[in-house]
């Protein structure tokens, strides 16, 4: 079971604060969507409105065609995960899991163990006190097992350190391809986690800036590459995202999208084209103004 996600026009105000202005979106079940934004974009109060923790001050949200809030038919099967405090629980690992599983439907207690086993929890330890790392994994284990049609990730990879963020990609490429939902990654980690992406939503201030295939994104642009001179020519007049320079090499994104003529002309210069980064991308377009 997968959920589609629609919010139409959502805003929500915090006292005299707009956190959210006005953001319209419509995810189709069954896709990876990174969720990207700066610092205060309002990535964990979008997430948090699609978790029902509290309710939006306009706007609609509907999740699997019915609207979410209040409703426990729908939240039963969404599954969110964020940075939480567990330095009050005094629960072991598999208790904690077992707790999860009554709640969640779908919940897999095998495949929780499996998790376990595979991030290298602890059993004999209250989850206060795991490391922040095994605690980021304890969090993934349940976002995982719960297998919920809607599964959001808020930043709970943080404290992993690189080996087991990469156990967690690995696990959640290979689940999804088992157990199809719709999984939301909020992060900041955007070059290492891009791959993982079926589409990609930018928010910024607030605001809906963009929602797009990750693949049609990333070729919107390019990387030129060749000596400096050559490049600078080639790119005369299109936008730049990001310049490199080794020696007398030179590495341009260009925020255009060039047709096999162009590519050909650039091969042929001596240039080599390749693809844009998405790290750029957001860069460039959350970027301030002068
Ligand atoms: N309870 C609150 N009262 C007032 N303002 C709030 C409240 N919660 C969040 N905000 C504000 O809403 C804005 C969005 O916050 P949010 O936590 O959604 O951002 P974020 O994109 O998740 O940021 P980060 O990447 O830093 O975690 C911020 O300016 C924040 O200060």
């Amino acid at each position: 079971m997968t959920f589609d996600v629609e919010l139409k026009n959502v805003s929500l105000q915090y006292k005299d604060f707009k956190a959210l202005d006005n953001v319209s979106l419509k995810l189709d079940g069954g896709k990876i969507y990174g969720l990207l934004g700066r610092n205060g974009a309002g990535k964990t109060t979008l997430l948090s409105l699609l978790a029902a923790l509290h309710k939006q001050t306009q706007g609609e949200i509907e999740i699997g065609g019915e609207p979410s809030f209040e409703n426990a038919g729908i939240m039963q099967h969404v599954a969110f995960l964020y940075e939480s405090d567990l330095s009050y629980e005094y629960e072991y690992v598999n208790a904690m899991l077992e707790i999860v599983g009554r709640y969640r439907p779908n919940f897999d207690a095998e495949y929780a163990d499996y998790l376990v086993k595979r991030f290298k929890l602890p059993t004999d330890k209250y989850v206060k006190d795991l490391s922040k790392g095994m605690q980021s994994a304890l969090g993934v284990t349940m976002g995982l097992a719960s297998r919920a049609p809607l599964t959001i990730f808020d930043e709970v990879y943080l404290g992993m350190d690189a080996p087991t963020r990469e156990i967690f990609y690995q696990e959640l490429l290979e689940d999804q391809a088992k157990h199809p939902r719709t999984f939301i990654l909020s992060t900041h980690l955007v070059s290492e986690m891009d791959y993982l992406f079926d589409e990609v939503v930018i928010i910024d201030k607030g605001k809906f800036v963009l929602h797009e295939e990750y693949e049609a994104l990333v070729s919107k642009g390019a990387s030129i590459t060749g000596s400096s001179e050559v490049v600078d020519e080639f790119v005369i007049g299109k936008t730049r995202l990001s310049e490199q320079r080794l020696g007398n090499t030179k590495s341009v994104m260009i925020y255009e999208y060039l047709d096999e003529a162009r590519r050909q002309e650039a091969i042929q210069s001596g240039l080599e084209v390749g693809p844009i980064s998405l790290q750029d991308l957001f860069i460039y377009l959350t970027r301030e103004e002068a």
